[in-house]
Formats: C-alpha cells, structure tokens, sequence
C-alpha cells in the first residue's frame, strides 16, 4: 500500500493512541498515555531516544565537560592539570554516553512500559490514521518498503522534533558541511573549523572544539545567545577570544567556495547597517571544515499534515493542553495533540518531556479510565476539547510562558529562566532589575581562585515576585532550578528572605541579590 491509500482502507492494526516520534518527549508522552489503560503505539523512523540522547544533549555535553573540569582545576592551587585533553578519551566517553548509537537500552524501556515499538517513518494520512514505511535493511533494493497502516481508536500525539536549517549561501551545499549530528558525532577533530551562527549549538560546540584542539572561527550576524540578557552572551563572547576562537560579530557568510586542498574559504560581509560600534573583521576564513548551527524548525515537512488540512514544514500549534489548533471540520472530538519541538514553543529537552506529560496525561485522562489503579490523574478531570484548562493544573503547561529554563553549557555557563529585563518590559511589566557579582560571595572564592560571573534577578515591582532569573559562571547550571522554583511557585521576596542559602556556597549570591533589592 502507498502513501495515496484512501483513509478508509481497512488498518493492518488498531491502538487507542499513537505517538508518532520516539524522542524524549515522545516516549514521555507514550508513557503517560498508556496510564489509564489505554493501549499505545510509539512510531520511531531512527533511535528511539530522539536526537536528545544521540546527537545533541547527551554527546555534545559529554564533550564539554573535560574542557570544564580542567578550567575548574586550573582555578584551585595545588591541583596540577596539563594543557592538552586526551582526545581519544574524550571521543570514547562520548560513544558510551550516546550507547554507541544503538537504542536497545531505550528499547528495552519502552517494551517494559508496555508500550508497543513501530519502527519506520510515520505518516498521517487521514483523521487518526497513520501510514508507517519501514525500511528493511536486508530488503531487495527493488522491493517496495513495508507499510503499514495504522488506526488509533482515540488520539494521535506528534512528537517528530525539528530539524537543523541550511541557509541559502553560495556554495554552502557543495561544502559538505556539518550539522550539529555531525559535530557531536565526530570522529576527526578538524584541524579548523569555522561555525557559522551565534545562538546555542553554534556557542557550545565552539567551546568543544576549542578544547578538542581545533582552531574555531564563529561568524554571527548579531551578537551571541540573542535571546538572553546581552551581557551574558557579551561574557560568553569574551571566554571564548580568551579560548582563542576567532569571534567575528555582526558578519554575513556570502559564499563557501572550495580550495584545491578539500579545505573551503568564506567569503564574509558586514550583516547590517553600521552601528557605531568597531567594525568587523571581513576578511574571509579559510578553514578545513564548516558547521552550519543557524537554528532548526519543526519537523512537519514529511509527516503527512496536509491530509488533515495543516501547513507542512510549520510549527504544529497547540493550545495548552497540547491540542492541535487549525484542524476545522477535521478536529473531531479532539484526536490530535502534539509535544516538543515540533510545536515551536520552545526547544528544549526538559520543557518539552514537560508537554509530553501534558499531553499524555489529557490523553489517557480523556480517553482512559482516568480513575484506573496508580493513574497520575486519578480525582482530576481535564477541561472538555478546546476549552481553556485550569492553569497550573496537570493538563496545563503554563509553565512553557513564563518559567523555561535554560543552560547553555558553554564556558561561562549561562542559566536563565523566565523572562529577561528586555522581555518584561515588553510584556509591560514594571520591572526593578538586580545584579551582582559571583565573585564576591565566599562560595565561589572557595570554589576557585578565579571565579568569575554574575546573577541577576528581574523582579515584578508591583506584586515583588521574581519574573526571570540569569546566572552566568562555572557550573551556573545547578543554580537555576532554585530560580524556577521561585518563578514558578511566585514567592514573594519578603517571604524569599527567609529561604537561606548555605554558607559558604555560590548559591549565597540569592540572599546579595535580596539585599540588593533593598529587603
Ligand atoms: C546540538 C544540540 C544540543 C542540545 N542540547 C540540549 C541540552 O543540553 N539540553 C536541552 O534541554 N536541550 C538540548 N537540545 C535540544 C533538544 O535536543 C531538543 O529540544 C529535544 O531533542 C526535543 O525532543 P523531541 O522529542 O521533541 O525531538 P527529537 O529529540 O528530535 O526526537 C524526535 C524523534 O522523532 C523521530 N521522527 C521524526 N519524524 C518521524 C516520523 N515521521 N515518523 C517516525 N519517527 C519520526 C525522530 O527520528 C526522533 O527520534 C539540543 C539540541 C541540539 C541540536
Ligand atoms: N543547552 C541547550 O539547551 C541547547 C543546546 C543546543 C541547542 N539547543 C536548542 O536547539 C535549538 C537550535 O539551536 P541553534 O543554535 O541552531 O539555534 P538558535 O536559534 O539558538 O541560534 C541560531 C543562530 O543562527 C543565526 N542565524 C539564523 N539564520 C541565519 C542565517 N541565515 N545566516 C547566519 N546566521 C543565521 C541566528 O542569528 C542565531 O545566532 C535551539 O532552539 C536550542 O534551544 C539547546
């Protein structure tokens, strides 16, 4: 059967639910399905554990963290730490982390969660129905892959990622140039290798390469990490020229033309109008090897959605409990849900396993029995389809607008939740915005010799409740989440006070912070 089959044509199998991707959230959302006693399929076209365990989070962090430690050492006397990592180490830690890319592992989890494993490219092809390609390593290349068809009884929850964007540059495709699959998949460290691009994956993997030995040119149209406070990505630019990586601010790539040795050349052009500032270096980069990290959008580009009469290649809107929106005629009694980065809400792991449970605990509370011996949602009903759900309730994610967290693993660490100074004022918010210096808190003195970074708290004026939160320096990461607690939980900072931090740790700088404010 093919992809033109009519949906009327009979299934080869019936579930209650089928989750289409078997990424983190996928799983998430499968595993909290099935807790009513609903049946489950989950459909994965590659590794179940999603680009997450094997491409990104999982190997690019095992990467970074030998540089960190190493910094880390360097900062406390006595501690004697040589100049060059053991490359091999690194690569072997890396193919451990990420299981040597097999997924029986993940497998064996989702066998005993009692969910059922459909390997092979998910397809909607009509209301709750979905078409599955798998591909037959050993088949006859003239043979037709297997399909099948499936039905679900109730629901079909979307969980297929996104994928990395290549910008239109001259040249660029001709170049062969890396993805961040294959940056955290390396087995060569290039001699150079120039990233084009300033967000996330573009500032983490400059770091890792730095310290993989590689030399590493970053070509940014703006300023790094644009979406957090500007002095974080200012901090993360400056390690980084400390590192010595060429990092060249406000540059266009124009074109990637090929050099006799397989190496490239990058032609640059200034991004924008003159600002005033210095004016960057546009003198081109020659380099063994390009990692393109210009961003990535939803994976909808294959998955069949125009069948139910969405977009392909957009973002799948939901509404807070996951829904789909824009399915008119087609939507039903509310059959489609999606979760993660397919949604375009926000792309990161946790926050998106965060939907999965949503979506997974409106699903199996809807179409289950939400009372069934050990469901997550027993006493609690969801909101009828299309109504607006009680916020902060378990078929909620209220969270997604106004307490996601994030890290970058870079070198500072930059650690953010809720919204920036620049974000609450926009949202219309009276703002008093409070900063101080890690280095001054006993903790980090204790910590290192050279600590260096910086907290800040940006605080509803009106209802004085912490709205957003940035740490930037060594291990920033673990002290983010008593900032999300805060935000989300929207203590007032009087009552804040009374929440004190252990001596001497970094984590003291929440009680400068109040002191700051003026409590
Ligand atoms: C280099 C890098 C580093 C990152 N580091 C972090 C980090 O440290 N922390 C963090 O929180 N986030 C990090 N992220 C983001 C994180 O990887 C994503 O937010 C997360 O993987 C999203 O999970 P997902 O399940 O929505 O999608 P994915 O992990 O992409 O999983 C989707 C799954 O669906 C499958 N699939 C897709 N289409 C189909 C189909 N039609 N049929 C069947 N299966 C299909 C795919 O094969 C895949 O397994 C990083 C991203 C990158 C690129
Ligand atoms: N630690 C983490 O949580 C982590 C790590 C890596 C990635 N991620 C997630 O993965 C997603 C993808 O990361 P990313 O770094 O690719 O995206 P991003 O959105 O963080 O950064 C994209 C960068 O590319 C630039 N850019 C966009 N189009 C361009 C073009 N045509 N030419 C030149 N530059 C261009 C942007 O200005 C920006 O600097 C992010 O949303 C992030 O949340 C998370």
């Amino acid at each position: 059967m093919t992809s033109d089959a009519q949906p009327e044509a009979t299934p080869d199998e019936t579930y209650d639910v089928i989750v289409i991707g078997g990424g983190p959230v996928g799983e998430n959302a499968a595993d909290r399905a099935s807790r009513t006693g609903l049946s489950v399929a989950l459909v994965e076209a590659e590794l179940v554990g999603g680009e997450c365990s094997y491409w990104a989070c999982m190997p690019s962090k095992t990467l970074l963290r030998p540089g960190a430690v190493r910094a880390e050492a360097r900062g406390v006397p006595g501690v004697t730490v040589g100049d060059d990592l053991d490359v091999a180490a690194v690569l072997a830690r890396r193919d451990q982390m990420v299981s040597d890319w097999d997924d029986s592992g993940q497998v064996s989890w989702v066998e005993g969660a009692g969910l059922t494993l459909v390997r092979g490219l998910g397809r909607i092809v009509g209301p709750r129905l979905v078409e599955v390609v798998a591909e037959e390593p050993d088949a006859d290349p003239d043979d037709l892959p297997r399909t099948r068809r499936l039905a679900a009884r109730h629901a079909v929850i979307v969980a297929t990622g996104s994928v990395p964007v290549l910008p239109d540059v001259r040249g660029l495709a001709d170049a062969n140039p890396w993805t961040s699959r294959e940056a955290t998949a390396v087995e060569d460290v290039p001699e150079s290798l120039a990233i084009v691009g300033g967000g996330v994956v573009a500032t983490e993997m400059a770091v890792a390469f730095a310290d993989l030995g590689a030399r590493v040119t970053v070509l940014s149209r703006g300023s790094l990490l644009g979406r957090t406070e500007p002095w974080a990505g200012e901090a993360v630019a400056a390690s980084l020229r400390e590192l010595g990586v060429d990092v060249r601010l406000g540059v266009a790539t124009e074109a990637v033309e090929p050099l006799p040795d397989g190496g490239v050349r990058l032609v640059l052009a200034a991004a924008g109008p003159e600002d005033g500032g210095d004016a960057p270096d546009l003198s081109p980069v020659t380099v063994e090897r390009v990692l393109v990290a210009t961003g990535r959008v939803p994976r909808t580009q294959d998955l069949g959605v125009d069948s139910v009469g969405l977009a392909p290649g957009r973002a799948l809107e939901v509404d807070d409990t996951m829904l789909v929106q824009g399915l008119g005629s087609q939507a039903g009694t509310g059959w489609l849900y999606a979760a993660g980065d397919v949604t375009g809400r926000v792309a990161t792991t946790h926050q998106g396993k965060y939907q999965g449970r949503v979506a997974g605990d409106v699903v199996a509370a809807r179409f289950g029995d939400p009372d069934a011996d050990g469901a997550p949602t027993a006493g609690e009903r969801p909101p009828a389809v299309g109504a607006r759900p009680e916020p902060w309730s378990r078929f909620a994610a209220t969270a997604d607008a106004v307490a996601s967290p994030q890290v970058v693993f870079t070198r500072p660490e930059v650690a953010a939740v809720g919204h920036t100074e620049a974000s609450a004022r926009d949202a219309g918010l009276d703002v008093r915005v409070v900063r101080y210096d890690l280095a001054n808190v006993a903790g980090s003195s204790v910590r290192s010799a050279d600590y260096a970074g910086s907290a800040q708290l940006v605080v509803d004026a009106a209802r004085e409740v912490v709205v957003g939160a940035t740490f930037v320096g060594p291990d920033a990461a673990e002290m983010l989440h008593a900032a999300t607690i805060a935000v989300v939980s929207e203590v007032p900072l009087r009552r804040l006070w009374h929440a004190v931090p252990s001596y001497p740790t970094v984590s003291e700088v929440w009680l400068r912070l109040l002191e700051e404010y003026g409590l």
